[in-house]
């Protein structure tokens, strides 16, 4: 019996687009101050885009790398740079009905010289990166465009040196191991957070510029804290503030305290996710050796002494 391949098959689903498109857009005030961003950006566009793929026919396909990134106003926002591409795409091409956007972006702090900020220098102060991930949906019609809109931050290493417990676990014939009164606890932070579903007012100019989000609490679809660019600040902080003070009985209770405090201080966010790999430090026993390693103790951190008169250094 003989087959035929396209008989047999079908495309069942389809998107396509760029990802790692690096970007970098220097803003300049008019006093000379310049404010940067860096982000790498994925879009991937939904549509009638099948015959791409089962008839080579290219036409359906739009360019996605770096449209936008010299000429969006709201560049200097992941979040609105992210709406503003998924927009773009699903309302001005016809056979185009949802866009996937991711932004990460990468820290650049401004330099601090003589205690002022300064106004074209920067440095990388952490490798944490901010992702913001929005899908942007037409589906319902090119006057109907929805979107959901997740921002958050990865790979934020941290760690406490103490205020950190794991015990009472359950314990079984499988159980190796030990309960703690005091642990490093050391982790990799990557936290998500939803807003709300939004409700886009389509734009009708060509540059897809003129898009807007209800920004009164209680008009449906209302996401006006999309527009409030301490968000991502205030989750950080949060993340990190309760992380260190917090007098840890595991990762899971810690993790649930920080999404407790972002849920309060931000409203419009209707859920948040962490990731928090253990990065274990676990001590070497030198019992061996005769030393006790096991029990902190501060007669167990070296007596550091500083004299500047005789210019040396105990420890
Ligand atoms: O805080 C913790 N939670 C766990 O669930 C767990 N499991 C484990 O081995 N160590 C820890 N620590």
């Amino acid at each position: 019996m003989s087959t035929n391949a396209a008989e047999l098959s079908t495309l069942s689903y389809a998107k396509y687009g760029k990802t790692n498109v690096r970007v970098f857009r220097i803003v300049r005030g008019d006093d000379g101050l310049h404010t940067v961003v860096e982000y790498s950006v994925e879009t991937l566009l939904e549509g009638d885009i099948e015959t791409s793929y089962t008839e080579a026919d290219n036409s359906v396909v739009v360019a996605t790398d770096s449209i936008l990134a010299k000429t969006s106003p709201y560049i200097l926002s992941p979040e609105k740079f992210a709406l503003h591409i998924g927009t773009f795409f699903s309302s001005k091409y016809a056979h185009i009905h949802k866009v996937h956007v991711t932004v990460t972006q990468l820290r650049w702090s401004r330099i601090t010289v003589d205690g002022k900020e300064h106004k074209h220098s920067f440095y990388r102060d952490g490798d944490d990166r901010r992702v913001v991930k929005a899908i942007v949906d037409a589906t319902a019609g090119k006057h109907a465009l929805t979107a959901t809109l997740t921002s958050g931050l990865t790979d934020l290493l941290v760690l406490k040196s103490t205020g950190s417990a794991f015990e009472n676990f359950y314990r079984d014939e499988y159980t190796t191991l030990v309960p703690v009164d005091d642990r490093i606890f050391s982790t990799s932070v990557d936290l998500s957070y939803t807003f709300s579903d939004i409700k886009l007012v389509a734009p009708q100019d060509e540059a897809k510029t003129e898009f807007q989000v209800p920004l009164k609490e209680g008009d449906e679809g209302y996401a006006g804290s999309v527009w409030d660019d301490g968000v991502a600040e205030r989750a950080r902080k949060a993340t990190l503030e309760v992380f260190a003070v917090d007098e840890s009985a595991s990762v899971q209770a810690t993790l649930y305290k920080m999404g407790q405090r972002i849920i309060a201080e931000n409203a419009g966010i209707k859920n948040v996710s962490y990731s928090l790999p253990n990065k274990h430090y676990i001590p070497v026993d030198m019992k061996y050796l005769g030393i006790d390693n096991l029990t902190p103790t501060a007669a167990q951190t070296p007596a550091r002494t500083f004299s500047s008169a005789l210019g040396t250094y105990v420890s």
